[in-house]
């Protein structure tokens, strides 16, 4: 006999349970939070993570690309148009390129990925894939992550000012933004997850989704952490220091 579906609810907070997976708890973040990154493993944090901001209006664009729905597709859409700007809004893009001036890195080495690590490449790169290449609704519960995301923004603009008073507080402007955006799109998100995937064999599916999503994110800052905490980039043998 099939194993029964879990009650809406119960799904929902299991999805939200990941929340112990989110990378928040990440060391490189841990150390962020209480200020003891330097402006160099600050800088490399920025730049490595505008690969990801550059990426997400493609993953957007992907999801509508695979829906037939057009009012899913009325309400994606917004997305695309945060991080890409329209009119006189200029964007999250152009938020975070302000972010990276305010730390010391200029737009050319932001837009030319200058500092990506290649496993922050791949880890991102994955994700875009994975968007193509799955159903929307597939691709709509990857984006789930989003539900813990307002607490790292805010304990960012709780903490960044007292520890790296060297970055002007209004590039900061990025993380503020962001956290009415991501509670908005995580009401749609979570809808469109809890009424799709309504079996138990779905529902499992959805949650090893969101597990692949968390092993991104917390990916992309081991890739960091091996380069600019221990000092071990790729192919570091290169550079005669062991
Ligand atoms: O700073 C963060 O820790 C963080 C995390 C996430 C996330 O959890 O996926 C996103 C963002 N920021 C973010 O700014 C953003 O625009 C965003 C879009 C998405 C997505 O999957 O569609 N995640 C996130």
């Amino acid at each position: 006999m099939a194993t029964a579906a879990l009650s809406r609810d119960e799904f929902e907070r299991q999805l939200k349970d990941k929340a112990l997976y989110y990378h928040i708890h990440h060391p490189f973040h841990t150390a962020m939070h209480t200020g003891d990154c330097s402006a160099e493993q600050i800088r490399a944090w920025v730049a490595n993570r505008f690969y990801y901001q550059d990426n997400i209006p493609l993953k957007d664009a992907a999801v509508m690309a695979n829906c037939p729905d057009r009012d899913i597709r009325r309400e994606w859409v917004q997305r695309i148009l945060d991080h890409d700007g329209r009119g006189d809004d200029p964007g999250g893009i152009e938020a975070w390129i302000y972010l990276g001036e305010a730390v010391g890195l200029s737009r050319r080495e932001l837009l030319e990925h200058r500092y990506v690590l290649p496993g922050v490449r791949f880890a991102v790169d994955a994700y875009v894939n994975f968007a193509r290449r799955a159903t929307w609704q597939e691709a709509v519960c990857s984006s789930l992550t989003e539900m813990f995301a307002p607490e790292i923004h805010q304990r960012r603009l709780d903490t960044w000012p007292q520890h790296y008073p060297w970055i002007d507080s209004s590039a900061l402007h990025y993380f503020r933004k962001r956290l009415g955006e991501a509670r908005r799109d995580v009401e749609h998100g979570l809808a469109v997850t809890l009424d799709y995937f309504d079996t138990a064999a779905l529902q499992q599916k959805a949650l090893n989704i969101l597990q692949f999503k968390l092993d991104v994110l917390w990916s992309l800052l081991d890739a960091i952490t091996l380069a600019h905490v221990y000092n071990r980039p790729p192919y570091h043998h290169l550079n005669g220091d062991g």
